[in-house]
């Protein structure tokens, strides 16, 4: 049995994949404080809607999926429920495994995992990590279960809060850079709708070019950059305004806040 506590955007991307990659509702249980949002996941999914303490004592695998800020709260409720085998799945952000493991008493086998948006989808990238307690076993059922809603990687723990600001506020970049291109569309004359197909196929045929192993970035720039055309003007405007440094600056700001996060 599986219980995702914390049924938000995130809890219910990973329910939707547990159960489209063959999980039976009767297998997975939802914990969510917010009663319509709690009826409209057992009436979309027909999974039960439980209690912390009544998930915490039937699931063999808990996913937490509440904000960083209630999971002290959360783990203070779920102490002593937890069985001995029962393997703490946390997706929070900054929260480290050793807080996990501080706050469940006995040697609890935890993950700490960051997905990010894309899950809805199917899409997600995932990075996982393992606790103390935690064996190999316990963190290949993790990412069996992460898997469900896309590709999952291992990395130390030490580069979660790097994962956290690459690839889980990473969605966040490219929409903020989507909302750009189209606006800029929509100014020369063009209408929203159009533009937005425009830098839709854009960025998926771009993501598509990179994601073979030998595409490095610097290269399919160059391709695009013709000499003395377009894209070398563009290009031209971003290095005068500073946009690496702005996007370095912002992935670390992310990556601090992700530190920030587990001193509570
Ligand atoms: N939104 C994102 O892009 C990503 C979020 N995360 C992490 O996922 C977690 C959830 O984020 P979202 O789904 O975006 O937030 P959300 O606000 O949509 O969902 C959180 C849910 O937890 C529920 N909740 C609060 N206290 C609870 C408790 N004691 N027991 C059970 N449920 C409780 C809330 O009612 C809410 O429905 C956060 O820790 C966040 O850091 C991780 C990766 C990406
Ligand atoms: O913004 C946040 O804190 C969460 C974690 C990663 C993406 N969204």
């Amino acid at each position: 049995m599986i219980a995702i506590i914390g049924g938000g955007k995130m809890g219910e991307a990973l329910l939707a994949g547990l159960l489209a990659t063959g999980h039976e509702p009767s297998g997975v249980l939802v914990t969510e404080p917010d009663p319509a949002r709690s009826e409209a996941l057992r009436q979309r999914y027909g999974v039960a809607a439980v209690s912390s303490a009544e998930s915490a004592d039937r699931a063999d695998a808990l996913i937490l999926a509440v904000k960083p800020q209630d999971m002290v709260d959360l783990l203070d409720q779920l102490d002593g429920a937890i069985g001995p085998d029962t393997l703490v799945i946390s997706i929070a952000a900054g929260i480290t495994t050793s807080l996990l493991e501080k706050h469940l008493s006995g040697e609890v086998a935890v993950v700490r995992a960051m997905p990010n948006t894309p899950a809805l989808v199917g899409r997600g990238m995932t990075a996982v990590a393992g606790g103390a307690h935690t064996s190999a076993d316990q963190l290949d059922h993790a990412e069996s279960l992460l898997r469900s809603v896309g590709e999952v990687v291992r990395v130390a723990e030490r580069h979660m809060d790097t994962v956290t600001a690459i690839s889980g506020s990473g969605p966040a970049y490219f929409y903020f850079i989507a909302e750009t291109m189209i606006e800029a569309g929509v100014a020369m004359g063009m209408t929203r709708e159009a533009a937005k197909k425009l830098v839709t196929q854009t960025i998926g045929g771009a993501a598509a070019m990179l994601d073979d192993p030998g595409a490095h970035p610097v290269v399919l720039r160059e391709a695009v950059t013709s000499p003395g055309g377009t894209t070398a003007a563009a290009v031209r405007e971003l290095e005068r305004h500073s946009v690496r440094t702005a996007f370095t600056d912002a992935i670390e700001a992310a990556r601090e806040r992700s530190r920030e996060l587990s001193e509570g």
